[in-house]
């Protein structure tokens, strides 16, 4: 599933298929999260997941099927991501935004808690195989779209280091 997207994806800027999808070598690691919301008394104080962008290239997302939280930021306003029965939320995320040189963009996200009610969600990611570095797209860099972010090899981890002091993983990335 993840390699029909990746493919999808490097069509779209008119790139060869693998462009993409070769960054994350012959053994990319597929990783699932569930996440769990109890109900919380102060949903005002207490968030879900604080703001982040997800770190790896694209994250595929199944969604409570009847309670909501999680929220997306758009010209500085957190917008709800509705519950589309048996619908997945497909989010992309930073390392998409450093291969297609800004093209793609990682949105920024939360999770809001609720009451009442418990939330469950189920996250599918995609990481690099081990030691791999990823950088823009060759093609992708030229004199009007000159190279905004600087090869990694553990963008991974900058960006959990990021998440936890509370900072932003791309900016880092930055030339
Ligand atoms: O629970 C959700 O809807 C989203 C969770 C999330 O943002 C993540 O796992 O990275
Ligand atoms: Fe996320």
């Amino acid at each position: 599933m993840m390699e029909i997207l990746f493919k999808a994806m490097a069509k779209s800027p008119d790139l060869e298929e693998s462009s993409f999808l070769s960054q994350f070598g012959d053994q990319p690691i597929m990783q699932v999260r569930f996440n769990f919301y109890p109900p919380c008394s102060r949903p005002n104080m207490v968030l879900g997941v604080k703001a982040h962008s997800d770190r790896l290239g694209v994250t595929v997302l199944l969604q409570d099927d009847v309670v909501e939280g999680l929220q997306i930021l758009k010209d500085d306003r957190w917008i709800k991501v509705p519950i589309i029965p048996h619908a997945l939320v497909v989010n992309l995320g930073d390392q998409m935004q450093i291969m297609s040189n800004g093209i793609f963009k990682s949105p920024m996200h939360r999770v809001l808690t609720n009451t009442s009610k418990l939330r469950i969600s189920v996250a599918m990611f995609n990481e690099l195989e081990q030691d791999k570095e990823i950088g823009p797209v060759n093609q992708l860099i030229d004199d009007k779209r000159p190279r905004l972010y600087k090869n990694d090899k553990n963008f991974a981890g900058f960006n959990y280091e990021c998440f936890q002091k509370g900072k932003i993983a791309i900016e880092g990335a930055k030339i």
